[in-house]
């Protein structure tokens, strides 16, 4: 961790962190009452994102998605279920520690999120509603350049300058998927997202079977 003033924080990501019980038993010796953000995805979204960055890192261009989800049904659900990992993020650390909140939120709504999270650390509100603004070639939420915080928040925060957009990297095309494969994902992925909204004591609207729908972003 780096070193940092009184007056200062220091925040640190590393998704996989909440993925390993060793890691958190040894984050809360280190620190018992540190501050954890969660942030989950439609899991059957997520796995769509996984495959994207699979296959950005290690083009295979015969493996389509319904190839790379293979047939275990085992691992599909390891894959998609985050409730066992959250368990254990809830055993090691009091509820007041943890604030679970959603890839949606953040994408669809990212000044309501930041509030969130000023609120959860104590800090004083920084971003605004006019701290960003949609770019329709990106298709999402981007870091406003013409706000008079903008250079202030992109010494934190790397955007490219003229877009205020993070890197190609952050929201790539994800795969069409067969509405076939898309309802057996939904299906699998279902009894674990209600054990993890019962968890956390709050929803989100996750794809499931009343509101059905393929979501496609881009073919790739
Ligand atoms: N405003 C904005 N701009 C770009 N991307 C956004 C934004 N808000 C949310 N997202 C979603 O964040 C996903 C990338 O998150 P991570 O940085 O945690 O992923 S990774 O480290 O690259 O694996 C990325 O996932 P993919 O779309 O699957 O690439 C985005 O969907």
């Amino acid at each position: 961790m780096p070193p940092s003033f009184g007056h200062q924080i220091t925040i640190e990501k590393t998704p996989s962190y909440a993925e390993s019980k060793l890691a958190l038993q040894r984050i809360h010796r280190f620190n018992s009452s540190i501050k954890l953000i969660v942030i989950v995805r439609d899991p059957v979204i997520r796995l769509q994102s996984s495959y994207a960055h699979a296959m950005s890192k290690f083009p295979k261009p015969n493996v389509t998605f319904m190839k790379w989800c293979g047939g275990n049904k085992a691992s599909l659900i390891q894959r998609m279920s985050f409730v066992s990992h959250v368990t254990n993020i809830f055993n090691i650390f009091s509820r007041g520690q943890i604030i679970v909140l959603s890839e949606e939120a953040l994408e669809f709504n990212p000044a309501e999120m930041m509030h969130q999270v000023e609120t959860f650390l104590g800090l004083k509100s920084a971003f605004t509603k006019d701290a960003f603004i949609f770019n329709r070639q990106k298709g999402f939420y981007c870091l406003n350049v013409n706000n008079s915080r903008y250079k202030v928040i992109s010494k934190h925060i790397k955007t490219d300058p003229r877009t205020g957009c993070f890197s190609k990297s952050k929201g790539r095309a994800h795969p069409q998927v067969d509405s076939a494969l898309f309802k057996n994902l939904v299906i699998l992925a279902q009894p674990y997202n209600e054990k993890l909204f019962r968890l956390i004591q709050k929803r989100f609207e996750w794809s499931n079977l009343e509101n059905f729908t393929v979501k496609e972003r881009t073919e790739i």
